[in-house]
């Protein structure tokens, strides 16, 4: 019990809360909306249902009873629409509103019977937070678990203090009369609620500043046309390669692979022609080249192949199975399939690696410069 607050206070400051939650949704940011709109709504109508609450005896029963209630089962259907939408499902809509339309029902027959109605209250309700950890959870657990777990704290909260209300209202074990009078129950109950607000929506916007994050990490790491590593992430991992093939003393090889005559392609065909090359290639590479391997876009039309723990034997043999697979698979364009081939310098070495990433890199491209001299459309070799 807070005896130094009285009900309209502590309605009211849920009320404040959810408006509060609701500003706060603009910390996320644009592009990763999906959902926040819904939830923003969701806070406004439960800001408000609060409010209606609070006002009990000083406007009408239908506002303050039969209104408020509404607003706030359709503020816990739009957040099952929210954490739909989260998910890039589209909002399901009669799973939304049938609830609403049942309750605002129940209320508008049940608005003499107090108790009667805390009793449908906890079970409607809740039976709409369990649509909504359903939608969270199923089918497969979001990648975003900090704020999933957060959000579920929340709204699990919600459903214990809903039910065991019901439960201890509706079959009269406490005296619950009406919603202003001051009790333990009902004091644990408004205070619980501001408390579900700000866990559940601090929990949705973890989950949109997570997806956030992981995006902008992506974006960093990987070329926007082809969706391989870009040359930065490449850079990084060669350094490690290198650094780890130095400290345990295994072979670590690298393979520089080039488009032949792309300039060519790209005249005959255009530069969206060219671009549909690029990612026919990276395509061919990335499923030829194993998990443990790495492959990117080094720039243009060159790509790269890290291939740690592996000899001249077996980065050999990768490179000529990438050669010919390139060769085998011609690049489907709008006005015919056109045959594209590659080059490829590889370098292998043990540990030293005369040192350092960059010498790999240059004894690739030494050998990657003798295959097009060659004649292209080749693998050669060069001793790290
Ligand atoms: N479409 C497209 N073209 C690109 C991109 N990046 C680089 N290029 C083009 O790739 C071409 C590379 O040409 P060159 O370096 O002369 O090489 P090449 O024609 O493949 O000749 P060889 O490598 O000797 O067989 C240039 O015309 C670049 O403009 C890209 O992202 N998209």
């Amino acid at each position: 019990m807070l005896p130094a607050l009285d009900v309209a206070t502590m309605l009211l400051m849920t009320a404040v809360a959810s408006f509060a939650m609701a500003g706060a949704l603009a910390a996320v940011r644009p592009e990763q909306r999906e959902g926040i709109g819904l939830w923003a709504l969701a806070l406004v109508l439960h800001g408000t249902c609060y409010v209606l609450y609070a006002l009990r005896g000083q406007v009408p029963a239908w506002a303050s009873v039969v209104l408020a209630n509404a607003l706030l089962s359709g503020s816990f259907a739009l957040i099952l629409g929210a954490i739909e939408q989260f998910h890039g499902r589209p909002a399901p809509w009669w799973r939304m509103v049938l609830p609403v339309a049942v309750l605002t029902l129940l209320f508008a027959l049940y608005i003499d019977r107090f108790t009667t109605r805390v009793g449908m209250l906890g079970v409607v309700l809740s039976l709409q937070l369990l649509l909504m950890l359903w939608a969270l959870w199923r089918p497969a657990p979001p990648a975003q678990v900090r704020g999933a777990w957060l959000l579920t704290a929340g709204l699990g909260l919600q459903v214990l203090l809903l039910t065991s209300r019901g439960w201890l209202v509706a079959t009269g074990r406490v005296g619950v009369e009406q919603l202003m009078q001051a009790s333990a129950l009902q004091a644990v109950s408004f205070v619980a609620a501001f408390v579900v607000v700000i866990l559940a929506s601090l929990g949705f916007i973890l989950m949109a500043k997570d997806r956030s994050d992981a995006a902008h990490r992506h974006l960093a790491a990987h070329d926007a046309l082809t969706g391989l590593a870009n040359r930065r992430a490449l850079m990084l991992m060669l350094e490690r390669g290198v650094a780890h093939a130095t400290r345990t003393q295994q072979e670590c090889a690298l393979l520089l692979l080039d488009i032949d005559h792309f300039k060519a392609i790209n005249d005959t065909h255009g530069h969206l022609g060219g671009d549909q090359v690029l990612r026919h290639v990276a395509e061919v590479l990335r499923t030829r080249v194993h998990a443990q391997d790495f492959v990117g876009r080094y720039g243009g039309e060159e790509f790269m192949v890290l291939l740690p723990g592996t000899g001249r034997e077996g980065a050999l043999q990768l490179a000529e199975t990438l050669r010919q697979a390139v060769a085998d698979s011609a690049c489907p364009l709008p006005g015919g399939a056109i045959a594209t081939t590659i080059s490829i310098g590889v370098c292998a070495g043990a540990a030293g690696l005369r040192g350092s990433a960059p010498a790999l890199v240059q004894c690739a491209d030494q050998a990657l410069y003798a295959a097009k001299a060659a004649g292209r459309n080749r693998v050669e070799y060069r001793q790290g």
